[in-house]
C-alpha cells in the first residue's frame, strides 16, 4: 500500500512540533530538576510531562492497544524495553536534558516508528533552533522541508567527527573515550564536536555539517529517529566495530560514507555495555 503509515508520519511531525513548543515554553521557567542513574544523568518533569503528552496524543489518535511504545522516561520507571514486529513509537521526550537544564542550546525531540523490527520514519525536532528534520524509508531526508544529503568528503582529514561521552563516568571508560577522541583528533581531523544530543548530532550528520557521530552508551530512543534520518540523507550506519547497526546494541556510528566510517573504526576502543533489550538492563 503505497501510502501506508503515511497518517501516523504526518501526525507524529505535528506531535513533535508541540511538544517542542511545551520545552520552550518550560525553559522559560524554572526548571525542576531530578536525578535517574547516577548524579550527572538528569531528569525534569519536563521529560516526564511531554512524553506522556506525545504518547497521550498518539494513542488517542490511534486507539489504545494499537501500537507499542518504547519511551526513554516510560522505560525509566519499569516499562519494557523490546523491540517487536508489532507497530512501534521509539520517542525520546527531550534528547539532551542536560542541555535543557543549563540553557545550552541544542534540545530535540525524536520520534521514531518500527514495524517488523525496520524502521520506517523518524523525526527529530530541534526545537530550540525551530529545526525539524523528518525522513521516511525510500523518501529522502528533510530540514524544514527542504532535501538534506550527507557530505561528499572521503579524506578523513578534511572531515569533522561527533562523538559524546555519555553519563557513565567510570574511569575505564572515560580513558576509552578520551583515548579514542585523542587518536581521531591526531589524525589530524578538523576537528571533533558533540552537540549534546545524539539526535540532533545525527541530523548534523544528515545535513553535511559533519562527516561522523558515534557514540557507545547511547539507547535506541537517542537514535531511532536520527538512524532513518541519516540513511535517507545517502549515510550509512554500523557498530562501533564495523560490523551491522542494531538499534538496541546502545553502540552506533554514523557516517557519511563507508571511506570515513572505516577510518574512524580503526580508531575506536570498543568497551561493553549492556544492550537496551536486556533483560537485568540498568538505564544509563
Ligand atoms: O538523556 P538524553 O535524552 O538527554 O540523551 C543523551 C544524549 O542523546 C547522548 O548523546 C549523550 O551522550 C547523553 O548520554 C545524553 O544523556
Ligand atoms: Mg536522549
Amino acid at each position: 500500500m503505497a501510502d501506508q503509515w503515511q497518517r501516523e508520519y504526518d501526525f507524529a511531525e505535528k506531535v513533535a512540533r508541540k511538544a517542542g513548543e511545551e520545552i520552550r515554553k518550560a525553559g522559560e521557567s524554572e526548571i525542576r530538576v531530578m536525578t535517574k542513574s547516577c548524579t550527572v544523568d538528569l531528569v525534569t518533569k519536563t521529560d516526564e510531562r511531554v512524553e506522556k503528552i506525545i504518547i497521550g496524543s498518539l494513542k488517542q489518535e490511534f486507539g489504545e492497544g494499537t501500537h507499542c511504545f518504547i519511551g526513554e522516561e516510560s522505560v525509566a520507571k519499569g516499562e519494557a524495553c523490546i523491540l517487536t514486529d508489532k507497530p512501534t513509537w521509539i520517542i525520546d521526550p527531550v534528547d539532551g536534558t542536560t542541555n535543557f537544564v543549563h540553557g545550552f542550546p541544542f534540545v530535540a525531540v525524536s520520534i521514531a516508528f518500527a514495524v517488523n523490527k525496520e524502521l520506517e520514519f523518524g523525526i527529530v525536532y530541534s526545537c530550540l533552533e525551530d529545526k525539524m528534520y523528518k525522513a521516511r524509508k525510500g523518501q529522502g531526508a528533510f530540514c524544514n522541508d527542504e532535501l538534506i544529503q550527507v557530505s561528499d568528503v572521503k579524506e578523513i582529514k578534511k572531515s569533522i567527527i561527533i562523538s559524546e561521552h555519555g553519563v557513565d563516568r567510570s574511569p575505564e571508560k572515560v580513558n576509552k573515550i578520551f583515548s579514542t577522541m585523542q587518536k581521531i583528533l591526531c589524525i589530524p581531523v578538523h576537528g571533533l564536536r558533540g552537540s549534546g544530543t545524539a539526535a540532533t548530532n545525527m541530523c548534523l550528520v544528515a545535513s553535511g555539517a559533519v562527516e561522523a557521530f558515534f557514540e557507545i552508551g547511547i539507547h535506541c530512543w537517542d537514535i531511532a529517529a536520527g538512524a532513518v534520518i541519516v540513511q535517507e540523507a545517502g549515510g550509512l550506519l554500523l557498530d562501533v566495530d564495523g560490523g551491522p547497526f542494531d538499534l538496541m546494541s546502545r553502540r552506533m556510528l554514523s557516517a557519511n560514507n563507508d571511506v570515513i566510517a572505516h577510518r574512524i573504526i580503526k580508531e575506536i576502543e570498543v568497551f561493553p555495555v549492556e544492550r537496551d533489550d536486556a533483560p537485568t538492563h540498568r538505564i544509563y
